[in-house]
């Protein structure tokens, strides 16, 4: 567990982070969202110590991180970053491998590591030989957020890794974080200004503006009770319908059934979305689906008058 509390951190005459607490549950993945300049990565580097706090306490797990070597605490905490942070003249394998040896891993216990990572994030065996000038900006991004990852840490900072990504490769690296975050369960903070990214992958989001939390809750409650005007605005007014049906799988809202269901009709994934759910209906002039399951076999129907309410059956 990560607690802040009442930290502050001043630079100069300006305060980046203003007397905030905010406690981040063992295995949570707690989103820093709000305009640029407002302290979201300024509180991240308090967290790992990269800059000093001016006052208030930092706790991990019950223990202040001024009672740790800044060194030792680093290592035990993955850091990635805008840019991937990836030294250009190593090799994916060595930048991978780095804190790793900085622990004084055994070559073969590194060498099975890397081999492990590339697996996770979907990186063929080859990429291991290559240097980061010859990778994609995703695979060079899913390398800097494996390489953090390489000495199993607890706890995983990120300043907004997908920030530099198109659209697409964005959502598929989203939808990894959310796969692998699902099985390691890691305690992380995730800073970024994109809010559909903070609902979509936010266990709970707080909200930062001028170096204060605003408000710290879920993605649903957020959007349906929203603490002040700004954080109303900044969470959208008119498509906060749509943004509530993304947040919700469309089991939530479907009529299960045990006999056989027409297949004729069109078919969505039980994990898609209700929104998804909506968008393919409008599409395909329908007011009915079949939902299917991991085998692609039909599981329920879900039908238009069925799609409000998602978030009150998950
Ligand atoms: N090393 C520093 N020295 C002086 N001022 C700083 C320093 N680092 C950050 N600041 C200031 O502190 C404030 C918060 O910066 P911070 O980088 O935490 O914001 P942010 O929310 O992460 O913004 P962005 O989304 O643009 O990265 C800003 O006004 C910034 O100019």
């Amino acid at each position: 567990m990560i607690e802040l509390q009442d930290l502050s951190c001043q630079f100069g005459e300006s305060r980046a982070v203003d007397r905030i607490n905010l406690t981040i549950n063992t295995g949570e993945l707690c989103v820093l969202v709000g305009r640029s300049g407002c302290g979201k990565s300024t509180t991240l580097r308090l967290i790992n110590r990269l800059i000093p706090r001016s006052s208030g306490q930092i706790r991990i797990d019950d223990q202040d991180v001024e009672q740790f070597d800044a060194r030792q605490l680093r290592l035990g905490m993955g850091y990635a970053i805008q840019g991937t942070g990836l030294f250009p003249h190593w090799t994916v394998a060595r930048n991978i491998a780095m804190v790793p040896r900085l622990l004084g891993w055994s070559r073969q216990r590194i060498d099975t590591r890397i081999r492990e990572l590339l697996e996770l994030f979907d990186l063929d065996p080859a990429t291991a030989a290559r240097y980061p000038h010859q990778l994609s900006g995703g695979q060079a991004q899913r390398v800097g957020v494996a390489r953090s990852l390489a000495a199993d840490p607890p706890i995983l900072l990120m300043d907004e890794p997908f920030g530099a990504l198109d659209a697409i490769t964005r959502e598929a690296l989203q939808n990894e974080m959310l796969r692998i975050q699902s099985t390691l369960r890691k305690t992380v903070v995730f800073v970024t200004h994109d809010i559909d990214e903070a609902l979509k992958l936010g266990d709970r989001i707080a909200v930062m503006d001028q170096g204060q939390i605003l408000q710290h809750d879920t993605p649903s409650t957020l959007l349906r009770e929203p603490a002040s005007e700004f954080v109303d605005r900044l969470f959208g007014t008119g498509d906060r319908g749509l943004k509530l049906a993304s947040l919700y799988p469309v089991s939530t809202v479907m009529t299960p059934t045990k006999d056989a269901v027409s297949t004729s009709m069109t078919t969505i994934p039980h994990d898609e979305s209700v929104r998804q759910a909506l968008s393919l209906m409008v599409w395909h002039d329908t007011h009915a689906l079949t939902v299917m399951d991991d085998r692609r076999e039909p599981i329920g129907v879900v039908r238009w008058d069925q799609l409000a309410g998602g978030d009150r059956n998950a």
